[in-house]
Parts: structure tokens; C-alpha cells; sequence
């Protein structure tokens, strides 16, 4: 289950670090996107830059070529070395590195355009501002000699033509040059023809002489002769201009470069809105995963934990219905579990616990059974046969055997025994074991160093335990178990504990019986000769009589009396009597055949109950035990007792009395009759 728990954690932090790995990798990969999109837009920008300084080199180009304004120039040569530049960077933003098809195109075409349009047409346009100034120079030469000639003639004011001039010159320039031009005081210095015209025109009015009016001419032919090269200059600077122009290679290349640089700028805004496209995808893709990444963790971790606890909550489900099985006494129930778990280990140690309550369970049901069965046995060889049917349910497959010691206490006698192949001995000595002789089990084994007890037949023996069957005070026999196949194991400790109940059971019923046999037989018997009493003859001969009755048999009645006893027991004292007492027991007994009853009826009287024999047969036996008596020669304590007589008498059942009252009160006046006619003889009821 530690590990389910670990999974239920590991599980979705693996899953949450492989979403996460994910979105690492489209990060990644929206990073490198914005990469080159952020490179296509470098791209485009340089590749717009280009364009832009084609078309500035272009501009600056044709500006001054058409207007010959050198502030054009700046521009373009900026132009130049930015299209240097540019292409390197163009160049190096590349992703194929060096070759760049269009890019070399570029190149080329603007080098075209430069050595053979742009170059060739401001080095043309450049010449025309020299001979400009050369013409203005001469035009301002002239016009000082003039202003020089008007002052020292006193015809002009010079400040005044000065101004004049000026104002004229300055109007034109206004219009054609620029204002470093005009700074760097190289003006070109150019007279409109009208106001030239004006100016002569004017001459008359101061006065001049004729003279001098040619000089003016003349000066004024050679300002207009100026002016009209500085007018030609103008044309052929516009005229080269408009050559270029009316070529058309400028706007070839240019437009061709143009091309290129939009067809590049358009590809890759193509590129740039795909990136942009795959960026937007992956981005919401990422925001999905980010979305969903906590719930899903989450979620995960939650089931994990849920199905964890479903199949602990099922576990112990299936502990509790079969400990409530168990609990109703169903003791084969089991936890079925497949698990390998701390869950799994448990369901083994109930089930393991189950076991040995069935075990116990069926053991002491086993020896409940036993124990009702010694109780109901009313002899000894009845618990012999229990005995060996409760072992061999209770113990693994085995022999063994019951031994008894003999009433003499010598030797122990073999009871019962089982699961032998040879019959084990009948009886030896007590020291021949070591459980008697000890007082305790005993245990030996092959495997084991302890030695095999010498009653044992110790070459077909793997194991043998020894149980002394003891009562409170007397050692009754000893339980012998072994083992006399390999596939016998030695007995267990739990096994011997419960053998050794068995044997103590044993051991207490065995001594009840004997103790209940001791009371019944004392309760029935003399206790001096042995012989039955009077309770037990009256209960006897009831039973007897109904008994032969059924056969159709009779049933004869004997009753004696020692002649003379008083004068016996005066003579030679009480326990003389007594001595002599027993040995008529004893000769009653020895001519008692299966099934005579002999009894003390009380005193010196004494009865024989003879069942199945007749009036003839009961009289030759009482004559018989009557010859005996009289035959003995008597002894106690070394001292000759001499004979002693008796007298008897006989009645028979039927044929003299139906009752049993009636039967004795007749067999004891037939001993009564004997007596009368002088003792010492048999008389039989007539
Ligand atoms: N030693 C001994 N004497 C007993 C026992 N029971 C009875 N007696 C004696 O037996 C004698 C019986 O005497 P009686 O009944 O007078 O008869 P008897 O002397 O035998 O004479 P008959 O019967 O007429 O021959 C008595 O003295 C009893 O004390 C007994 O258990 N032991």
C-alpha cells in the first residue's frame, strides 16, 4: 500500500512533469519562432532600408543632376555607404550565411546603376558650375570695369550700381543657387539681359559722351556675350539631365532593384505571417496546457487517491464479513486477497489466525468428543479404544501405543496399540522407560542425541515421545508415539502439548473407573471374604429368575452355615474365624461355575445362586463343597485349627417357590433341617 500511496504522488507530479516538459518544448519552440520572426522583421526592415537608399541614392542623384544643387549630393553618397552597409547586414542576417541570389542581384544592379548611370551623370553635371563661374567671372570682371569707368566719368553713382547690380545679380541667384553657394561668395554673378538693357537705356540721362557711350556698348556687348554663355551652360546642364532621363537606365535599374526588394520584402512578410501564425498556435496551445496542466495534476492525483481508497475500503470490507463469518462460527471462512501489500500481508495473518482456530476449534472438538467418551465408558477398554481414535485425529500419521502397569507394579502391560508394521512388546520392566521413570515426557529422535527408551524397537523408530499417564498419586502407564516411516515427522511441540492432554485425560478416567469399580465392588461385596453381600444377591437373584423364567430354565438356591462356628471362635479367637471364613469363600468360588453367584448373606451363612441348574445338580454341587470343607485341614498363625463342617440347603426355582422370598426362606429351612438331623450334610427342600 506504501507504494499505491507513493504513486498516487508520483504518478501525477510524472504526469504534471511531462506536461510541463511539453510546454517547455513549445516554449522552446515559440521562443526560436520569435527568433526568426523577430529576424524576418530585421530582414524586411534592412531589405526596406535598402530600398529606401536606392531610392535616397536616386533622389539625390537626379536632384542634382537636374538642378546641379550639391546639397543633392550628400544624400546620395550617404546613400552609397549605407547601401554597403546594409548589404552586409542583409548578408549576415541571411540564413543560408554567404550566397544570397538576391542580394547579389541587389549588388550588382546598384553597381550597375552606380558606374553607369548615377556616377556618369553628376561627373557630367559637376562640370557645368565651372564654366558657370568662369562665364560669371568674366561677366563680373566686365561689369567692374564698367562700374569703374561709370565712377571715374562721374556718370554713375557708383554705391547706387553697385546696388543695382547687386539686387539684379541676387535675384538671379535667389533662383538658381544655394545658400553654401552664396556664403562661399562664389555667386554667380548674372545680369538679366532686361535690366542690362535698362541700365544702358538709362546712360543718355547722365550726360555721357558719345565716346563713352561706345565704351558702355562695348563693356555691355561683352557682359551680354557672358550672359548668353552662362544661358548655353544652363541649357547643356539641362540638357544632360534630360539625356539621362530620356535613357530610361537609371529608372530600369532602379525599378528592377525596386522589384527585387519589394518581391524580397513581400516573401518574407509570407514567411513572417506564417511564423507569426505558428507562434499564435503554439502560444494558445500553451495556454490550453497551462490551463489544464493544475487540473489535470490534480484530477489525477485525486483518482489515484480515490481508486487507492476503493480498494483499501474493499480490503477491509472483506475482513469484516468474514470476521463477522467466523464470529458466527463458519470457522472454514477466509479472507480472499489477491493483494501484495501491507493489506495483502494482513489478510494473510487473519487468514493464518483462522487456520489456527479452525485447528483448535477441531481439536477441541476432538477431545470434547474423547472426553464424553471416557466419561460414558464404564471400563477400562473402552478408554483404550478412544484413546487411539482421538490421537490419530489429532496427531499427524504416526503409531503408538497404551501401556498399563499390571496391578503388581513390575511390569507395564501393552493396552492398545495402533499403526505399527510389528506388534510392539507385550510388557517390560518400568525402568525400560524413561517417562515412567522420570515422571516426564520423553523425547528422542534420530536427528536428535537423545537415546530411544529400551521397550522401543529402536532400528524401525525415526521418532518416539513417551507420555507417563500419572494420576495424583500413582504412576498408571506410559502413552508411547513414534514415528516409523521417513514420512512420519517428529511431533511438534503444540502436537506433544495436546497428546499430553490426551494422556492426562486418559490418566483421570482410568483412575474413575478404577475408583468407581473399587466403590461398586465394595459396595456390593464382602469385605472380608470378597464374596457378594446380601443386596447384591437379593438384586441378583430378582434378575436371575425373570432371566431363566424366559428360558423355560430353573434356577437352584444353596444356603450354608459353618457347624459350630460360636464354639470355633471361642476356641481359637475372632480372627481364627475370620481365617477360616475366607478359605470357605474361597472353596465356594473354586466350585462356583460362569455364572454362580456366591454370597456372604450375613454372620457365618452363606448363599449360592445357581442359575440354569436344577434341584439335583445344585444338591451334588453343595455335597461336593460340603466334602471339601470337611477335607481341610486348617491353619492360622502356626496353629492347627483342625476341621471345621457345614450344612447346607437346597431349593429350586421353580419347582419349589415362584417368589424369590419365598426361595430363600425354603433353601434356609432345608439348612435348617440339616442341622436338626446333625449337621454336616446337604438337605434339599421336599
Ligand atoms: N469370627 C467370626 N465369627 C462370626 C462372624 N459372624 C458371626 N460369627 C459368629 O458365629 C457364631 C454363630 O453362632 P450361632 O448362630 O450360635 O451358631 P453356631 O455356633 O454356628 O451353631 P450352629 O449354627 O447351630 O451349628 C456367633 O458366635 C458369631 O459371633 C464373623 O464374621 N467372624
Amino acid at each position: 500500500m506504501r507504494a499505491q500511496i507513493l504513486a498516487g504522488f508520483v504518478v501525477p507530479i510524472v504526469i504534471v512533469a511531462i506536461l510541463s516538459w511539453i510546454v517547455s518544448v513549445n516554449m522552446e519552440n515559440v521562443r526560436q519562432l520569435s527568433d526568426q520572426s523577430e529576424r524576418l522583421v530585421n530582414e524586411v526592415q534592412v531589405r526596406a532600408e535598402v530600398l529606401r537608399t536606392v531610392i535616397d541614392a536616386e533622389t539625390g542623384e537626379r536632384g542634382y543632376v537636374i538642378t546641379g544643387n550639391e546639397e543633392f549630393l550628400e544624400p546620395y553618397e550617404n546613400a552609397k555607404r549605407q547601401f554597403a552597409r546594409l548589404a552586409a547586414e542583409w548578408r549576415s542576417l541571411a540564413i543560408t550565411g554567404g550566397f544570397n541570389p538576391e542580394l547579389e542581384r541587389m549588388e550588382q544592379l546598384f553597381e550597375r546603376w552606380l558606374n553607369n548611370v548615377a556616377e556618369p551623370a553628376i561627373a557630367a553635371r559637376a562640370l557645368v558650375p565651372g564654366r558657370q563661374f568662369s562665364h560669371s567671372f568674366n561677366a563680373y570682371y566686365h561689369l567692374n570695369r564698367l562700374q569703374e569707368f561709370l565712377r571715374e566719368e562721374g556718370m554713375l553713382e557708383s554705391v547706387r550700381l553697385e546696388n543695382e547690380f547687386y539686387q539684379a545679380a541676387r535675384m538671379k541667384a535667389l533662383g538658381q543657387s544655394s545658400d553654401a553657394e552664396r556664403n562661399s561668395g562664389f555667386l554667380p554673378i548674372v545680369v538679366p539681359s532686361e535690366q542690362l538693357d535698362q541700365l544702358v537705356g538709362e546712360l543718355p540721362a547722365t550726360g555721357a559722351s558719345t565716346e563713352l557711350n561706345k565704351t558702355i556698348s562695348a563693356l555691355v556687348q561683352r557682359l551680354e556675350r557672358q550672359w548668353r554663355e552662362i544661358a548655353l551652360d544652363y541649357r547643356e546642364a539641362e540638357n544632360v539631365s534630360a539625356e539621362l532621363v530620356a535613357s530610361g537606365q537609371g529608372k530600369q535599374l532602379v525599378d528592377e532593384m525596386r522589384d527585387i526588394i519589394r518581391a524580397a520584402i513581400a516573401e518574407k512578410e509570407v514567411r513572417y505571417a506564417a511564423v507569426n501564425a505558428e507562434v499564435n498556435e503554439r502560444m494558445q496551445l500553451l495556454e490550453r496546457l497551462s490551463m489544464y496542466l493544475p487540473v489535470v495534476g490534480v484530477g489525477l492525483g485525486l483518482a489515484i487517491l480515490l481508486f487507492m481508497q476503493m480498494g483499501v475500503i474493499s480490503s477491509i470490507e472483506k475482513l469484516r464479513v468474514t470476521a463477522r463469518r467466523i464470529e458466527a462460527g463458519d470457522l472454514s471462512a477466509r479472507v480472499r486477497e489477491s493483494r501484495s501489500d501491507e493489506l495483502g500481508v494482513l489478510a494473510g495473518d487473519f487468514n493464518r489466525m483462522a487456520d489456527q482456530l479452525e485447528l483448535a476449534d477441531k481439536e477441541s472438538t476432538v477431545l470434547a468428543g474423547f472426553q464424553s467418551m471416557l466419561v460414558s465408558s464404564n471400563t477400562e477398554d473402552e478408554t483404550y479404544g478412544a484413546t487411539a481414535r482421538a490421537l490419530a485425529k489429532l496427531l499427524p500419521p504416526g503409531a503408538g501405543a497404551l501401556y498399563l502397569m499390571a496391578p503388581s507394579r513390575d511390569f507395564a502391560e501393552l493396552a492398545i496399540s495402533w499403526g505399527f508394521d510389528d506388534e510392539p512388546s507385550l510388557r517390560f520392566h518400568p525402568e525400560n522407560c524413561r517417562a515412567l521413570r522420570l515422571g516426564r515426557t520423553y523425547k528422542a529422535s534420530k536427528e536428535s542425541t537423545e537415546l530411544f527408551c529400551a521397550h522401543a524397537d529402536q532400528q524401525t523408530l525415526e521418532y518416539s515421545v513417551c507420555i507417563p499417564l500419572i494420576t495424583r498419586d500413582e504412576v498408571l502407564g506410559t502413552l508411547f508415539l513414534a514415528g516409523t516411516s521417513s514420512s512420519h515427522r517428529p511431533l511438534e511441540d503444540h502436537q506433544i502439548t495436546l497428546a499430553k492432554t490426551v494422556a492426562e485425560r486418559l490418566s483421570l478416567a482410568l483412575s474413575n473407573i478404577r475408583l468407581t469399580e473399587k466403590l461398586r465392588r465394595e459396595s456390593v461385596r464382602d469385605p472380608l471374604t470378597g464374596l457378594f453381600n446380601r443386596r447384591y444377591l437379593e438384586e441378583t437373584m430378582e434378575r436371575e429368575m425373570q432371566r431363566v423364567a424366559r428360558a423355560g430354565k430353573p434356577l437352584s438356591l444353596i444356603t450354608l452355615d459353618v457347624d459350630h462356628f460360636k464354639r470355633f471362635n471361642d476356641t481359637f479367637g475372632h480372627e481364627a474365624g475370620d481365617r477360616v471364613l475366607e478359605e470357605l469363600a474361597e472353596q465356594m468360588t473354586n466350585i462356583a461355575r460362569a455364572g454362580d453367584v456366591v454370597c456372604r448373606f450375613g454372620g457365618e451363612e452363606f448363599m449360592i445362586i445357581m442359575p440354569e441348574a436344577g434341584t439335583d445338580t445344585a444338591g451334588e454341587r453343595a455335597e461336593e463343597l460340603r466334602r471339601r470343607i470337611e477335607m481341610l485341614d486348617l491353619h492360622y498363625g502356626g496353629t492347627s485349627l483342625g476341621h471345621v463342617t457345614i450344612s447346607l440347603g437346597v431349593a429350586t426355582y421353580p419347582k419349589h417357590a415362584a417368589k424369590k422370598e419365598e426361595l430363600i426362606r425354603l433353601a434356609d429351612n432345608a439348612l435348617y433341617e440339616a442341622k436338626k438331623r446333625g449337621r454336616n450334610q446337604v438337605a434339599i427342600h421336599s
